[in-house]
């Protein structure tokens, strides 16, 4: 390569710099570390699937740890199973995140808390025209109504009384179908991307208090809730679900607690959720400059990848319809 060549690549390289320079001084929030040892990290949901390993995890990392669901027998069982594998005793509350005046109850009974993590959720996937109101409404109240009811009860706690005065943090479990409508997801994508207006406003709304919120994107996780779920779920939410990687409850627990740590907005958990969290960016708060860089930088890209994943969705869902016309004629002996 000639001189002049090498430096038009040279300053071809030094380019983004600027970009960068700007991003570094634009980003807001600004970065922020919030620390787990020590501290009290209380899990909704913590009794099994996401939300026990998130327990298991917080323990093993030094916090103390409270977990709260319905059932007092599961809550018991997780609470020695993580007492026997790290030693440590865990607070356990029985509530129905749908009813306020429990949830109060528990807010008031547990110490102050430091990390609420918000990972209760059912699902029951169903077309539309199939499902009972009753059963969207029922993902509705625990998914969002059931965050809500979380975060009011146990925000003036967070507020004033955490350990220490540090960073505190709220994060909410959404997930991939919270990011894009999935076939068979009316009513369980419309409770998860309620999430994140819920926490997009709510960022503003306690940043002076130096709380910070994480919202969590798993894709399937090998959970007794994906379990239950598979024995409903129709072919086409399958196949849709399969575009991105299944996970461990393990993997993702590792991966939120370092979200939550870096006090990261949105968490993405394997790579298709990296790609669906840079093609979803919108106007999603951002503290890292190189993220805020790359999904600058990524945009069209992205876009024309999420293009290409819907062409090949509406492909499924046409063959799907095909097959099944052609069926239905054969039974009915046409
Ligand atoms: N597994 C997956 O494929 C994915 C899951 N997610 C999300 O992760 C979260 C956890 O899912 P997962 O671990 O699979 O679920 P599980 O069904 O394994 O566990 C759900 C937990 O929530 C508790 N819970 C359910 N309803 C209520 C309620 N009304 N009040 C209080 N607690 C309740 C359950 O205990 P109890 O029944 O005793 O109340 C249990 O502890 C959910 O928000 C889910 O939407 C996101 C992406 C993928
Ligand atoms: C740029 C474009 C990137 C595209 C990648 C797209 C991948 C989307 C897959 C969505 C999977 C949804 C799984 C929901 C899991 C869940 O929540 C249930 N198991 C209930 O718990």
């Amino acid at each position: 390569m000639s001189n002049s060549n090498l430096s038009y690549l040279f300053l071809l390289l030094l380019l983004p710099l600027p970009l960068l320079l700007i991003l570094y001084l634009l980003v807001r929030p600004r970065p922020v570390k919030i620390p787990i040892k020590n501290r009290h990290v209380f899990i909704t949901g913590g009794s099994s699937g996401i939300g026990l390993a998130l327990a298991h995890q917080a323990a093993s990392e030094g916090a103390r740890v409270s977990i709260l669901a319905r059932s007092l027998d599961k809550l018991e069982q997780a609470k020695q199973a993580i007492q026997l594998s790290t030693g440590i005793d865990v607070a356990v509350f029985a509530a129905d995140v749908r009813d306020y005046d429990a949830v109060s109850k528990a807010i008031g009974e547990a110490d102050p808390i430091d990390v609420l993590i918000v990972n209760q959720g059912v699902f029951v996937p169903q077309e539309l025209e199939k499902q009972e109101l009753d059963e969207v409404k029922f993902m509705i109240d625990v998914n969002l109504m059931g965050s809500f009811h979380m975060i009011k009860a146990a925000l003036p706690s967070i507020k004033n009384n955490r350990t220490d005065r540090g960073p505190a943090s709220i994060a909410l479990m959404s997930s991939q179908a919270g990011q894009v409508g999935i076939y068979g997801y009316t009513a369980y994508s419309a409770s998860k991307f309620g999430l994140r207006g819920l926490a997009e406003a709510l960022q503003q709304e306690v940043i002076a208090d130096d709380i910070h919120v994480s919202l969590i994107f798993p894709p399937d996780t090998d959970t007794p809730g994906l379990v239950e779920e598979n024995k409903l779920r129709p072919q086409l939410t399958s196949i849709i679900a399969a575009s991105s990687g299944a996970m461990k409850a393990d993997e993702v627990a590792k991966i939120t607690f370092s979200g939550i740590k870096s006090g990261s907005f949105i968490i993405p958990c394997n790579f298709e959720g990296r790609l669906l969290s840079i093609a979803t960016a919108g106007l999603a708060p951002q503290r890292s400059y190189l993220m805020a860089f790359v999904e600058i930088v990524a945009a069209g890209i992205a876009r024309f990848a999420a293009l290409c994943f819907q062409w090949n969705w509406y492909g499924s869902i046409e063959k799907w319809h095909k097959q099944n016309r052609k069926k239905w004629i054969h039974t009915s002996g046409m």
